[in-house]
């Protein structure tokens, strides 16, 4: 109780910081001299500085084109040199803050049950980092049978993985699959709890390959790799647009691009954007509008641009520039369940009482390691469910090991990040005795059959979108989470879990009772009740061949 006080201080306290550093940031911005944009002509511009548009936007000014790089959040807040944003364990701190875009999808008909209005909150980085600066930093590559799906092969997709990569963990000296001098850091795990080492034997004992999933061409388990530098986080703007000396690239934040402004050929000459201020800009290209706004971002400019469906478009009264009718649908987020369905009776060495004492501030600061330097995940799997050939399909389920749960803090941020409804925190997650540690392998869907749409509210370019993941709609996508389930069940039976007492939760899911405990039913509710987002949506601007796909395989 008196850790949660003290966490919750410790909240509070940065949020008072946040909003301290909000108004700074404004005042900044808004009476600060700016160039006149509006005069200079880019080569290309680069919407949206998060992962993606950090990494464009820097390799092309590498490449000695002159980039306008438009960011709608501000740059990291000035307590960051401070080193606290970057702070692994910290990340879910940043959420339902200005950093944050905060979205909230629309109530959900066969998903999302315990979570208020039954809909999924979608932290998304509104920030230089984009969403980056929130996450948690596992790397992990595609698996060779998804890039074969969407005809890249394997080994091109290698050639920029290693392009990008300085690795600095155990596989370093293995030259064929990585590379030590790339921009962007990926380190081994500077501390583990404890879990990560029972879950990998018990992987061995149930037969799964233990080793580096980067290769891209195995399953099975490993310990994660994250995008850290010397503990710290290393988002891609840190990677790619602070490397180098680039002269040639103009970062400009808190500036919303609301538009792509197209020639009488449709061909994109420009963008409009607005400033803190609300003031109105533009900006001309020679090249082309590079959007990396993310799968969100991206598709709202282009239906603002009047690049959509034209029947939604009218409908708001946009008027239609040029039809394209995949524009927002295609909606894909991996779905995921299994928060705390795992006890055990022994402690682990990634707790509350461990991270508050102020010998894991001294091991951060001056070691890079220790409970701070944690991101949340520990190891993770990749496996074929019976319902995928090993042969022809890439893996259908992910297991993320992390050695908490939404228990994890005591109720102080974590079920407020997630929506929780206060009932289920009270009946199910908040009940647990002296000896109970909830960990987590959460069981992740890795290609969802339901897929969702977005579209606009209004023509307002800074009214948030109706996002609709429409998750588990298609039953197979809740047969196939069971089978991950069941997977689950197979690890705590094995004599590495059992070391730690591992057993499945026994509490009743709020809303599954009237169903036997562990029966196929039960777990059918169980999925539909606790239906989390793993944060990956994707897929709003579809590729592909055919004239309707929003952009071909070049991207454009
Ligand atoms: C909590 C969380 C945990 C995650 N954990 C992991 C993980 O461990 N491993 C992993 O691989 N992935 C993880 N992800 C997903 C990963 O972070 C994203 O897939 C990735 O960052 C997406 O990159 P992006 O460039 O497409 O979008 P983003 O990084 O979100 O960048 C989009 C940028 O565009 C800006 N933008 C949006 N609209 C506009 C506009 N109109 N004008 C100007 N700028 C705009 C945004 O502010 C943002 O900076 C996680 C995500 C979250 C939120």
């Amino acid at each position: 109780m008196l850790l949660g006080v003290v966490f919750r201080l410790g909240a509070l306290a940065l949020s008072l910081l946040i909003s301290v550093s909000t108004w700074s940031n404004y005042i900044y911005e808004r009476f600060s001299t700016k160039s006149a944009e509006n005069d200079l002509l880019y080569d290309f511009i680069v919407v949206g500085g998060g992962s993606a548009g950090s990494t464009v936007a820097g390799r092309l000014a590498q490449n000695g084109f002159n980039i306008l790089l438009l960011e709608a959040g501000g740059p990291p807040p000035w307590w960051a040199t401070l080193g606290t944003i970057d702070i692994p364990i910290f990340g879910p701190l940043w959420q339902r803050t200005h950093l944050d875009w905060s979205y909230t999808t629309v109530p959900q008909t066969h998903s999302c049950g315990v979570f208020k209005d039954r809909a999924s909150l979608w932290p998304r980085g509104r920030v230089l980092g984009g969403s980056g600066r929130l996450n948690n930093m596992v790397y992990l590559r595609g698996h060779e049978k998804d890039w074969e799906k969407w005809g890249f092969s394997q080994s091109s997709m290698l050639h920029y993985f290693k392009k990008s990569e300085l690795h600095m963990g155990c596989y370093k000296y293995d030259s064929q699959h990585h590379n030590s001098d790339g921009w962007l850091p990926v380190s081994d795990m500077s501390m583990t709890s404890g879990l990560s080492d029972a879950v990998l034997s018990a992987a061995k004992e149930l037969g799964y390959f233990v080793g580096d999933l980067n290769t891209m061409s195995h399953t099975g388990f490993m310990e994660v790799q994250t995008t850290t530098f010397n503990g710290a986080r290393f988002s891609a703007d840190a990677a790619f647009l602070y490397s180098g000396k680039l002269p040639n690239l103009h970062v400009r934040t808190n500036s919303h691009v609301s538009q792509v402004i197209l020639n009488k050929n449709n061909k994109a000459k420009g963008v409009e954007f607005y400033n803190l201020d609300g003031q109105q800009h533009y900006s001309k290209c020679r090249h082309g509008v590079i959007l990396s706004a993310g799968a969100i971002g991206s598709p709202m400019i282009l239906l603002h641009s009047g690049i959509g469906p034209a029947e939604h478009l009218s409908e708001i009264g946009i008027p239609v520039k040029v039809p394209s009718p995949l524009v927002g649908k295609n909606l894909q987020d991996h779905a995921s369940t299994g928060s705390d369905l795992v006890l055990l009776n022994s402690s682990l060495s990634l707790s509350l009482p461990n991270l508050v004492q102020l010998s894991s501030f001294w091991d951060y600061f001056f070691m890079g390691k220790g409970p701070l330097a944690h991101g949340g995940c520990e190891a993770t799997g990749l496996l074929h469910t019976r319902f995928a050939n090993p042969r022809e399909d890439p893996p259908d389920i992910q297991l993320l090991v992390l050695p908490a749960g939404q228990s994890f803090d005591e109720g102080s941020l974590l079920r407020h990040n997630m929506g929780l409804q206060d009932e289920v925190w009270d009946n199910y997650f908040s009940l647990k005795t002296d000896t109970d540690v909830g960990v987590t392998i959460l069981v992740i869907l890795l290609h969802p059959w339901s897929h969702g749409e977005l579209k606009l509210k209004s023509a307002n370019p800074l009214e948030s979108p109706l996002i609709n993941p429409k998750y588990l709609t298609d039953p197979r996508d809740v047969e196939t989470l069971i089978e991950g389930i069941y997977a689950v069940k197979k690890f705590i039976q094995t004599k590495a879990m059992a070391k730690l007492g591992a057993r499945l939760n026994p509490k009743h899911m709020p809303g599954c009772e009237m169903h036997e405990f562990d029966s196929h039913d039960y777990w059918v509710c169980y999925v539909k009740m606790l239906t989390y987002t793993v944060y990956h949506p994707a897929g709003t601007c579809q590729m592909g061949p055919e004239r309707k796909a929003v952009v071909d395989r070049s991207f454009r």
